[in-house]
């Protein structure tokens, strides 16, 4: 699988460079020719049904013409919208222009109210794009959220930034699409932040430029190939000391649901044994799930446990105390909830952190980022792979920035974006069961940067495998999750070893 992810820049670069091998006009080409395949195939056998095409002022037109001639010329029923008033068209996508007006397309300059499309295709701006969508653009991106019928979206949905998955400008606006057909190679903006809402299941088109010649991604799509080497079987000569310890610190008064969620997860993602430090009055057992250990926070020896420390933790003296001294232990970390607000407010800690080297992994969703970085939420959602490196980098740790499309990223600039789950996760406590399942990885002897890729992309399988099954996205809870993991887990495991007497 091709997994890997360039910034607008970086396709820019590449576009210069396969252009000087090429005769004038063949990359447009080759991408109308690729996305009027790919709308033939998303009519299916409703090929009777006709097709609009908006096309923009730029090449992302020129793509939306070529396409249009294409599939004019296979006997479709191909209308464009070119609004008026374009500016001069670059020679290729006046050549595309020219071959449709010789065809059969019909061209429009204003949507038809009762027009009933098999397909509309959204060509008005690609990576060009560099302001908010304004005026007739904006109306026409705002009328595409109402199409009952598949929007497919060439290279980008037009209005959203490719590298950040954000719309272009201050209240800006982007399509809709249900299907993005992007060229040349992936885009980050695809596939986190309001990406996946807007681009819909993402074809990538390589116009015939071999990946082989492509340079080091910005970031690549987190997928199991991540982690593969840590998928290991069990052994018949194994035991519980084999799978490691979890021991969840958290708890405050009152905050009991976060640290058991936590450590329901850790159990069924396969440690050995499972501890939940309380800070706050606490059961002796949790009668759902008895195997799991409790503890008073205070009292807890640290050994050589994996310690997963915030859910509930809350911010007393005694939180920060237990998170300074897990700081300066060897231990393996998951940094979560209270424990990341502790850290943003203590100039002291996050210099602990920063001096402890490898190990920990954060789990920060926007808000704790935020205050981790001093800055606002929508600060970091507006660039959320800027926001994950910089912290990755200052903290030294791996850093999990958590919401639609999670980022993984480490201190040496790697980063990754998930491309599983979905907003049945938007629901509480689904953070704290991905806080669990990462420190039983770490326990389990998986690597942090492993342990951090595997977790997210296991959480996010898990959900999806529930919303197969009709549980959820709505009314998914995060209790349902930990036994959704343990079955991806296992499902991966058992694939890993394929083969296998
Ligand atoms: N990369 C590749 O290899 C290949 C790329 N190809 C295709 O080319 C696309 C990139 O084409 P592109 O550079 O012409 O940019 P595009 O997105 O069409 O828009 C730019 C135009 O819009 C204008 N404009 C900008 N913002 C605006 C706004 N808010 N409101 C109004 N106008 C606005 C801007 O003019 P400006 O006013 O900024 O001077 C300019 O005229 C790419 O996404 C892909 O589809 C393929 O053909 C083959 C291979
Ligand atoms: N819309 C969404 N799509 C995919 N994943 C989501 C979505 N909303 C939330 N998630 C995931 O659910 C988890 C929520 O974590 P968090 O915000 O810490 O919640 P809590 O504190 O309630 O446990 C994260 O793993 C996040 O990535
Ligand atoms: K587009």
């Amino acid at each position: 699988m091709d997994d890997t992810l360039y910034t607008v820049a970086q396709v820019r670069a590449i576009e210069a460079g396969a252009r000087a091998q090429l005769a004038p006009g063949t990359l447009m080409r080759r991408a109308g020719e690729a996305a009027a395949r790919y709308a033939l195939e998303l009519l299916g056998g409703r090929r009777d049904l006709p097709v609009l095409l908006l096309a923009g002022p730029g090449n992302n037109g020129g793509d939306a013409l070529e396409m249009a001639a294409v599939l004019a010329d296979t006997g479709i029923d191909a209308t464009v919208l070119f609004p008026p008033g374009q500016r001069e068209l670059s020679e290729e996508a006046a050549d595309a222009h020219a071959r449709a007006r010789a065809g059969t397309v019909g061209f429009i300059d204003m949507l038809p109210p009762d027009g009933e499309w098999g397909l509309v295709v959204d060509g008005l701006f690609g990576i060009g794009l560099a302001r908010a969508l304004e005026g007739e653009y904006r109306d026409l991106a705002a009328l595409l959220a109402d199409m009952r019928c598949p929007v497919l979206a060439l290279d980008v949905p037009s209005g959203l930034d490719a590298d950040t998955g954000m719309p272009v400008g201050p209240d800006g606006i982007a399509v809709r699409a249900t299907h993005t057909i992007t060229f040349l190679a992936d885009k980050p903006g695809l596939h986190t932040a309001d990406g996946r809402d807007h681009a819909g299941l993402v074809r990538v088109e390589a116009l015939g430029i071999d990946p082989a010649t492509l340079p080091e991604p910005a970031a690549r799509l987190d997928s199991r190939a991540v982690f593969a080497r840590c998928l290991q079987a069990r052994r018949h000569g194994s035991h519980k000391g084999s799978y490691g310890d979890v021991a969840v610190i958290g708890g405050a008064e009152g905050m009991l649901g976060a640290p058991l969620l936590a450590a329901r997860a850790a159990l069924y993602a396969g440690a050995g044994r499972v501890f939940a430090a309380m800070l706050g009055p606490h059961p002796g057992v949790d009668s759902v799930q008895p195997e799991i250990m409790f503890r008073t926070a205070a009292e807890l020896a640290f050994g050589s446990r994996t310690l997963v420390l915030g859910p509930g933790m809350g911010g007393s003296a005694e939180a920060m105390r237990l998170l300074a001294q897990a700081l300066d232990s060897t231990n393996a970390l998951v940094l979560d909830a209270d424990a990341l607000n502790l850290l943003a407010a203590s100039p002291e800690l996050m210099a602990r952190l920063a001096r402890r080297g490898a190990g920990a992994v954060l789990t920060p969703h926007p808000l704790e980022a935020a205050r981790l970085l001093g800055v606002t939420a929508a600060t970091i959602q507006a660039d959320r792979l800027a926001a994950a490196r910089s912290l990755a980098e200052r903290t030294g740790a791996v850093v999990v920035l958590k919401g639609s499309g999670t980022l993984v990223g480490r201190p040496d600039g790697t980063l990754l974006v998930n491309p599983t789950g979905n907003p049945g996760l938007a629901t509480g406590g689904s953070g704290d069961v991905l806080a669990g399942l990462c420190g039983a990885l770490l326990a389990q002897g998986w690597p942090a940067w492993e342990a951090a890729a595997g977790a997210v992309w296991i959480h996010g399988a898990a959900a999806d495998w529930l919303v197969e099954q009709g549980i959820g996205p709505i009314g998914m809870t995060a209790g349902e999750l930990p036994a959704a993991v343990r079955a991806v887990l296992n499902r991966l495991v058992r694939e890993a070893g394929a083969g296998r007497p």
